[in-house]
């Protein structure tokens, strides 16, 4: 059985409470927006994909029974919201982006004549439902690039490839089958996975409690180590390529992912082992020139002094607890979107293009 963090039907809206696993799997009912607004701020949900589909499946769960007086009513609840839901995690940019989608669709149904208010109301919960189906897709088609393109490295010893990760990419952290965690998932479907390594990502170990538990629930031939292992994994194993997610790429290509990642891609590239960063369109947001502008979420202290509620650091000591940091794009090898494997120099261009069509084509259904 796949694992599924993400349950909906038609108005009804559940998600795996994260933070209780592994040791336990509780489904929480999301009966409104702001109930998705807690679930994404306390992380019960997490990962950049994850967290704007459960938003905006929750603005659809209040949708559904709501009776609204006409179609401008309709729109602006939507983009209050949706806007509100923005604010609940500030670094993965899939929110954003996602808002910016169904507030413009909200726009055009509610200035086109043709369209009646219960037509407008289908029509932007049917491209919210989308959202589910479209990412599984489009992690596969990723988990399929990306395995090609690690499959015909110089590297990669009789087509079995031994892989590194970060963080948690996989179905905990998306609709499901996952960015990073769906490149590995396809070698292994092919018999192209010799190994796979994920690193604990310390301090809230989405490593350690969520990759490892979604590793060993399907099976994959696995270890755990510690962060700060990384580098003598590199110098020792064999390591045939190394696989992120990403929470927002700019347009120059620089990526911000969990905090850790600029550390791996650094050893990485002086052990000439290729970095990749595993990133669905949804996560790439052309309107930040570069990482430098992208707003990196400080989290409490309490993460790094304390272990399940028992404080283990000196008292008195100050920290500094950065979600996230930036990979300069200099150092990523390839970004593997649904649309192909894309050089950071390329990536403004190629995916402008991809985003233009995917408009146009949203367009024609109106
Ligand atoms: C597929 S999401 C990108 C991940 O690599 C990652 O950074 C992530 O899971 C997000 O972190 P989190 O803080 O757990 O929400």
């Amino acid at each position: 059985m796949t694992l599924q963090a993400i349950k909906y039907n038609k108005g009804k809206l559940e998600i795996l409470d994260q933070l209780l696993l592994p040791t336990q799997s509780v489904y929480r009912d999301i009966l409104s927006v702001e109930d998705g607004w807690k679930a994404i701020n306390s992380m019960q949900v997490r990962g950049a994909p994850a967290i704007a589909i459960v938003g905006a499946l929750s603005l659809a769960v209040e949708m559904y029974p709501k009776i609204y007086e006409d179609k401008q009513e309709l729109e602006k609840d939507v983009e209050e919201k949706l806007n509100r839901l923005v604010k609940a995690r500030p670094t993965a940019v899939n929110m954003k982006i996602a808002t910016h989608q169904i507030t413009s669709l909200a726009k055009e149904l509610a200035y086109n004549d043709l369209i009646n208010l219960e037509e407008m109301k289908a029509k932007i919960l049917g491209s919210i439902e989308e959202m589910l189906e479209k990412d599984v897709s489009d992690n596969k088609s990723i988990g399929l690039i990306g395995a090609d393109a690690i499959i015909k490295q110089k590297n990669c010893n009789n087509g079995s490839a031994r892989i590194l990760t970060h963080c948690n990419t996989g179905s905990l952290a998306t609709a499901g089958y996952g960015t990073a965690l769906g490149v590995i998932r396809a070698l292994h479907e092919s018999n192209h996975l010799e190994h796979v390594y994920c690193t604990e990502t310390r301090p809230y170990m989405q490593g350690a409690r969520l990759t490892a538990y979604e590793l060993v629930h399907d099976r994959l031939p696995s270890t755990l180590v510690c962060d700060s292992a990384v580098a003598a994994l590199l110098q020792h194993e064999q390591i045939t390529a190394v696989v992120v997610g990403a929470d927002r790429v700019a347009a120059n290509g620089d990526t911000a992912n969990k905090i850790g990642t600029y550390q791996i891609a650094v050893v990485a590239k002086h052990h000439g082992v290729p970095f990749y960063v595993a990133s669905p369109l949804s996560s790439v947001d052309l309107s930040i020139p570069s990482g430098e502008h992208i707003p990196i979420e400080e989290r409490s202290d309490k993460e790094i002094t304390h272990v399940l509620d028992k404080r283990i650091a000196a008292p008195g000591i100050s920290c500094w607890n950065p979600a996230f940091d930036i990979t300069p794009a200099s150092l990523i090898t390839g970004i593997i979107t649904e649309h192909g494997m894309l050089d950071p120099l390329e990536l403004e261009e190629k995916v402008s293009k991809f985003k233009c069509l995917q408009k146009e084509i949203e367009i024609t259904k109106i």
